[in-house]
């Protein structure tokens, strides 16, 4: 199976339209160059990431404009899109009162749809807590390849990463492969990579992490997207511009390598 992350860079100079534009431009030109089975893009790209202010007027519902746009691209392309994720309006306020999520959604080639709310909110009192509902659920997605292969893969959110029980619940959903999409500061990118594979060590899982670049709202991006194997084995790493990685992988390692070195099988709680 094949796959590519696009490390988006931008600032704070772009419109939203003309970056789902430009980012639409690059994705096209990787699936012509690359022939990925799957695609994956970044937390927030199109609505600027840690603009706070900005989200509410930016907020779409699952079925707006955007949801719609990644949607006909995925299809048009005919590969699996991980469109990174969104500021969501929902239908109705939450337990928290709040109206907005931060929702990634998955894309197959044949337009299906699958979206994952970030559970775990960051900016400890600010930002996400203050202003968005947290998810509450577990969520895999299965992608397949042209091939047709097929496998289970987890969906999270940036500050996800930093809660290991998460991706033990999505290994207890079959999950094979982690997707992790973020807007991960430079500040604290070493902790990005660390986790990263930490995650894959852990769950004998393949990790893909797809990190934002340049900055933006004052706040320097991290990059370092990366992707690990199961045996935590760091198969592609970016630097910190605007970079694709592409990544021929084989999912029926994680089989053997849970066979192998059976350490899941020896969990007591
Ligand atoms: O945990 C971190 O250090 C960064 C998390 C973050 O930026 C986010 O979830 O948006």
């Amino acid at each position: 199976m094949r796959l590519a992350v696009i490390q988006v860079a931008y600032g704070d100079d772009e419109t939203v339209t003309d970056r789902v534009e430009r980012v639409s431009a690059f994705v096209r030109d990787v699936v012509d160059e690359s022939r990925p089975d799957l695609v994956v893009l970044p937390e927030l790209w199109a609505p600027t990431g840690f603009d706070y202010h900005r989200w509410e007027e930016a907020a779409e519902p699952l079925d707006g404009p955007w949801a719609a746009a990644m949607t006909a691209l995925a299809t048009e392309l005919g590969a699996t899109l991980h469109a990174g994720s969104f500021i969501e309006r929902l239908a109705a306020p939450g337990p928290d009162g709040r109206t907005l999520a931060n929702t990634s959604l998955v894309v197959t080639a044949e337009g299906g749809r699958t979206a994952y709310r970030k559970i775990h909110r960051f900016g400890f009192g600010s930002g996400e807590p203050k202003l968005l509902e947290a998810g509450t659920d577990v969520v895999t997605a299965e992608v397949r390849s042209r091939a047709g292969e097929s496998v289970a893969v987890g969906l999270s959110t940036c500050y996800d990463l930093r809660f290991p029980e998460l991706y033990r619940q999505q290994v207890d959903a079959g999950a094979e492969v982690f997707v992790v999409p973020a807007a991960w500061p430079a500040a604290r990118v070493a902790h990005w990579t660390l986790l990263g594979r930490a995650r894959a060590v852990e769950d004998q899982a393949f990790v893909v992490q797809c990190n934002t670049a340049g900055t933006h709202a004052r706040t320097e991006m991290g990059g370092h997207s990366q992707v690990i194997a199961p045996t935590g084995e760091v198969l592609a790493e970016a630097g910190t511009d605007e970079e694709v990685l592409v990544v021929d992988f084989d999912p029926a390692l994680v089989k053997s390598t849970r066979a192998n070195f059976p350490v899941l099988a020896d969990r007591r709680l």
